[in-house]
């Protein structure tokens, strides 16, 4: 049993008592699900710990979550009780209806809010770490993501404790073979081993999150966790840009340049912070932060539709950047050393390659530098290499390539005019994880609307030499005519961009996008461009040049590389002919008996019991396995060349070109390898997660039996 604050309430671990409903919410190691504790008909929120993904003790973890049920502040969540449920740690807590900001942004303000709900949101984040911190906590979390409102405009900070154990005894971002999310949040000196740490990390954390509100992502959130740690301490510290960022206040921007200061000593503590004049005129929440959610769909709605767009994202998100690095690269010295001798040619158009992720990267860099006249020590902390120069300023593309439409239209509300609804195989998947056909998922009408910069067009257009990838993915429609009427092995370096690919470690996600992942991912491939007109009729989504189709991501005819869970169907590599020997083949599988059994009214608890275990132990095997394989894949790619298992072509005069396309087939069959087992591990997750849920729900209805049972209760049905 657990207490509730000041009250007397207390809440039972016995998880029958608890009837779990939708999920609302998954981090790195936890799914949270909005429930009803029955003996009250209250509704709840249970956080489902997956205590094998936790790198902590049980011990530690239980002990944390007792610390958790021990807090007592208006502004930070609590734990009423928290129990132990085969492998998972429940921890019960209010259920905080509108989730969180990182959520209410994704779905609704993807450019981030307006500065006076931001102003309200992190004063009473304050507040919460005020109290923490004078408890000798740190929280060591705070990012928008933990950040919960309920429906009157209550703000709460979460994830405290759980996550603090987590920390304490390894990578907080790391959980078993999963490394999920960003290091974006965490101070130069978290990053830094040795250099220890205290609760001013909060307050690095604490202007990163303000950055993300404002945002609508933390700055560096799209590059991969090496980067944004190396960024994080060797770059001047991020900030609000006194140019771009216009329509926030200077004392905004100064109270974040004070948060964003390297040197931990000379940051400001939470007190002080407080007492800055920017929080002076703090609206009360619910004046400035309830009426951001007014109009939007349930909360369980809306990060099923973020889950799925999510789900889409992931999938794509890594087309662009290594293989298109890769592919230009080899473009480049094929160009070189077999037909094109014009090297400053070559260099002109590698130059024309820069796509967003250069663009933003100069952004950023622009943004650390700018950021730096303000922060003291930026002038330590500097790279100092001067030679960069933003994108903007050589003449390159804006990186707003899809402007904000303004705060105007950021008020929250999704008409229903806009809204779009999912196609049939969607609902299907819906259908399959047991939520209702009728959930709409609030995907924004506007967003469907191609926004095109004509310059994009223009730069990106090759004008000579070898035809580089992006040349073939050219943004006009002539070009894409020309795709059709390409050579085949002009349009498979179209395909091959379409292609994920994988820089920087390989991410294996528990989910299709865990906590962490706050910014929007962009691809940054146009990938948009190579879909056939068919497809565009069927867009709903496009979000930078990415694009999601309302065959529900049915991309498989579009994308040969196929690397959409498509979770109606099981697995999504059953369609496709190029995973060869590494496919599982379905009937390598024993087959489980037909979802309909185990909805079969008539079947007795103990009967399901089984089949789901078996059912839940396969698709970890799988996951374990596919793991595993990719960890071989990961490591073949690397040696490949070495060790003779991919042995390079004798390179001569004649059979450079034959050489080169032979090895970059290679590569493209690889990464074709890894995409796919990659998409068959999101959607195995996916699985998963849904039989979890279907597992703990059987298993709640075995507990009433049997409580039923022993109290000699007639069953339903008995009379
Ligand atoms: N009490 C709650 N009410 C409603 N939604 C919640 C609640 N607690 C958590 N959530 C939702 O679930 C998400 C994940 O929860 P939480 O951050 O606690 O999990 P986690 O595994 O610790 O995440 P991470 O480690 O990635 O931060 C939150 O971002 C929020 O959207």
């Amino acid at each position: 049993m657990g207490r509730m604050g000041g009250s007397t309430k207390t809440y039972s671990a016995n998880p029958g008592d608890y009837k779990l409903l939708e999920e609302v919410g998954y981090g790195a190691s936890a799914t949270v699900y909005r429930a009803i504790y029955i003996p009250f008909n209250e509704v709840v929120a249970v956080k489902c710990l997956d205590l094998d993904r936790c790198n902590s003790h049980l011990d530690d973890i239980r002990r944390e979550a007792q610390t958790m049920s021990l807090i007592d502040h208006p502004n930070v969540i609590r734990a009423y009780c928290s129990f132990v449920v085969d492998h998972n740690l429940w921890v019960i807590m209010p259920f905080m209806a509108e989730g969180s900001c990182l959520h209410l942004m994704k779905i609704a303000y993807p450019d981030g809010f307006e500065e006076p709900a931001i102003c309200s949101i992190l004063k009473e984040t304050l507040k919460a770490l005020e109290y923490l911190h004078r408890q000798g906590h740190i929280h060591r979390d705070v990012k928008a993501g933990n950040i919960l409102l309920d429906s009157n405009g209550v703000v709460k900070l979460a994830d405290f404790g759980v996550s603090a154990c987590m920390f304490d005894t390894g990578d907080r971002q790391r959980s078993r073979n999963t490394f999920v999310g960003t290091p974006c949040w965490m101070a130069p000196e978290v990053l830094q081993p040795g250099s220890g740490y205290n609760s001013k990390a909060d307050i690095w954390s604490f202007g990163i999150t303000a950055l993300e509100l404002a945002h609508g992502h933390a700055p560096f959130s799209k590059y991969p966790p090496m980067k944004v740690l190396l960024m994080t301490i060797q770059n001047a510290p991020p900030g609000l840009d006194y140019d771009r960022d216009k329509k926030f206040s200077k004392l905004f921007k100064e109270m974040i340049a004070m948060c964003l200061v390297k040197d931990q000593a000379k940051r400001p503590t939470v007190e002080k912070l407080l007492k800055h004049s920017f929080f002076k005129n703090a609206k009360p929440p619910e004046l400035s932060v309830k009426k951001l959610f007014t109009d939007l769909p349930p909360l369980w709605q809306r990060v099923k539709a973020i889950q799925l767009k999510d789900a889409a994202q992931l999938a794509l998100k890594k087309m662009p950047s290594a293989e298109e690095e890769a592919l230009s690269q080899s473009e480049y010295q094929r160009g070189v050393s077999a037909w094109n001798f014009d090297i400053e040619d070559l260099k002109a158009q590698a130059l024309l390659l820069r796509d967003d992720d250069d663009i933003q990267e100069g952004k950023e860099e622009d943004e650390s530098n700018k950021a730096s006249i303000s922060n003291k020590d930026a002038d330590q902390s500097s790279t100092g290499d001067d030679d960069i120069r933003p994108a903007e300023s050589q003449g390159n593309i804006s990186v707003d390539e899809f402007p904000s439409s303004g705060s105007s239209n950021r008020k929250g509300k999704i008409p229903e005019s806009e809204m779009v609804e999912f196609s049939g195989q969607e609902k299907l998947s819906r259908k399959k994880n047991g939520i209702s056909n009728d959930i709409v998922p609030p995907v924004l009408e506007k967003d469907r609307q191609p926004k095109f910069k004509p310059q994009t067009t223009s730069r990106r257009q090759s004008q000579s030499g070898p035809l580089t990838p992006n040349a073939v993915l050219g943004h006009s429609p002539s070009e894409r005519g020309e795709i059709e009427n390409m050579p085949t092995n002009e349009k498979l370096k179209c395909d091959a961009r379409r292609a994920p690919s994988f820089s920087g470690p390989l991410m294996l996600p528990n989910r299709a996008s865990a906590n962490s992942l706050s910014a929007p991912i962009k691809s940054s491939g146009g990938f948009r461009d190579c879909l056939d007109e068919k497809s565009k009729t069927n867009l709903v989504q496009i979000k930078g040049r990415f694009s999601v189709t309302s065959e529900n991501l049915d991309l498989v005819k579009d994308i040969p590389l196929n690397s959409v869970p498509r979770h109606s169907q099981g697995s999504p590599l059953r369609k496709s002919a190029s995973v060869g020997e590494w496919v599982f083949e379905p009937k390598q599988m024993p087959a489980n008996p037909p979802i309909k059994e185990y909805s079969n009214a008539s079947l007795p608890s103990s009967a399901i019991m089984p089949h789901l275990q078996n059912l839940f132990q396969q698709t970890s095997l799988q996951q374990e396995l596919i793991a595993t394989l990719l960890n071989n894949l990961q490591t073949n790619d690397a040696d490949g060349s070495q060790n003779g298992k991919l042995p390079p072509l004798p390179r001569t005069l004649e059979n450079n070109g034959i050489a080169d396309s032979a090895a970059s087939q290679r590569e493209r069959l690889l990464l074709i390898k890894v995409s796919e087992l990659q998409a068959r591990m999101m959607n195995l997750t996916y699985e998963l997660n849904a039989e979890k849920l279907k597992y703990m729900q059987l298993q709640q209805q075995l507990n009433t039996l049997s409580r039923q049972e022993e109290d000699g209760e007639p069953r339903e049905g008995d009379a």
